[in-house]
C-alpha cells in the first residue's frame, strides 16, 4: 500500500488580473521526502508556496494537508497545522536577539512555549543551525548566511511536519552552499519533509530525490530528479524555445 501522502496540491489555480501565475497545479508530497520545486523566473514557484503556506488564496483548486484542506485556512492556522516557510527575501527581526526571533516563531507553535523553557529550546535551535555563539546578538547584526540560518531555526521553532524553503541556498559561497546542504540533510535525516524552491542545481542534486517542475503557472514534469532535469521539455523551459538541437542537454546547463 501506498504511504498517504503529507501535502497534495489539487488543480491549485490562482491569477493576478489576466496573468494565471500558478495553473492548475498538482502534486503531492509524501512523508519524509525532499522535494525541488523547480522552474524559470517568473514560473509560479513563490506564488505556489505562497498558495501552500496560505500568504496568498487560490482562485480555485485545493490543498490538502495530513487529509484535511487548508487552502480556505488563514497562514497562522496552517502553521499552527505544521507548515513552516522561509523567504526568498530573508525576514529578520533586526532590533531583536536571536534568541528572540526563534522565541518570536514559537508564538504559532500547536503548543506555544513561554519563558526559561523557550529560551532553553531557541538555544538548542540556534545550536542545530550553527548560531548558538550569537544568541545575545541582534539579528540585524549577523551576516547574510547567518540571518538565513536564522529564519530556519525560526521556521523549525514551530516544529513543522513540512518545511517549505523558498531559494534558501540562493546567493551562499561555494563553502557556505556545502554548509547549507548539510544543514538541509541534518534535517531530513530527523525525517523532516522539505519543498525546496531552488536555482542552485548542485543542492537539487544533492538534496532532491524528485523534482516538480514548473513553466508559466504549469507543471511540465514531476519525477525522479536525474530523469526529470533530462526530459526535453523541462530543457526547453530553462533554455528557452530556441534550442531543440540541444535537446540532449541537461537543464542544469543553465547554471554552468
Ligand atoms: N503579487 C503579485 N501581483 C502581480 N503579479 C504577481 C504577483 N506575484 C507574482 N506575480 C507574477 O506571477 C508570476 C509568477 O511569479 P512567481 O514569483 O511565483 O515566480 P517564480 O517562479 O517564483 O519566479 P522567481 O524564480 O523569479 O522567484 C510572475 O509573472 C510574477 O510577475
Amino acid at each position: 500500500m501506498k504511504t498517504a501522502t503529507l501535502l497534495s496540491v489539487r488543480g491549485a489555480t490562482r491569477r493576478f488580473g489576466g496573468l494565471v501565475a500558478v495553473n492548475e497545479l498538482s502534486f503531492d508530497v509524501y512523508p519524509g521526502e525532499v522535494v525541488g520545486l523547480l522552474g524559470p523566473n517568473g514560473s509560479g514557484k513563490t506564488t505556489a508556496m505562497n498558495l501552500i503556506s496560505g500568504a496568498l488564496p487560490v482562485n480555485s483548486g485545493e490543498i490538502v494537508f495530513n487529509g484535511k484542506p487548508i487552502h480556505q485556512l488563514k497562514s497562522h492556522q496552517i502553521a499552527r497545522l505544521g507548515v513552516a516557510r522561509t523567504f526568498q527575501l530573508v525576514k529578520v527581526l533586526g532590533s531583536m536577539s536571536c534568541t528572540d526571533n526563534v522565541i518570536a516563531g514559537m508564538a504559532f507553535k500547536p503548543r506555544p512555549l513561554f519563558g526559561k523553557p523557550a529560551a532553553a529550546r531557541a538555544l538548542q535551535l540556534l545550536n542545530q543551525v550553527g548560531l548558538a555563539e550569537f544568541a545575545n546578538t541582534p539579528a540585524g547584526d549577523l551576516t547574510y548566511i547567518n540571518q538565513k540560518r536564522l529564519e530556519l531555526a525560526r521556521a523549525l521553532a514551530l516544529e513543522p511536519q513540512i518545511l517549505l524553503l523558498d531559494e534558501w541556498l540562493a546567493g551562499l559561497n561555494p563553502t557556505e552552499l556545502q554548509q547549507g546542504i548539510a544543514l538541509i540533510r541534518q534535517l531530513q535525516a530527523t525525517g523532516l519533509t522539505i519543498l525546496m524552491v531552488e536555482h542552485v542545481m548542485d543542492a537539487v542534486h544533492a538534496l532532491c530525490s524528485r523534482c516538480v517542475v514548473m513553466n508559466a503557472g504549469t507543471k511540465i514534469a514531476d519525477g525522479p530528479t536525474a530523469q526529470v532535469l533530462k526530459e526535453p521539455e523541462v530543457v526547453r523551459a530553462y533554455l528557452g524555445e530556441d534550442v531543440s538541437a540541444d535537446e540532449d542537454q541537461p537543464a542544469e546547463a543553465r547554471h554552468a
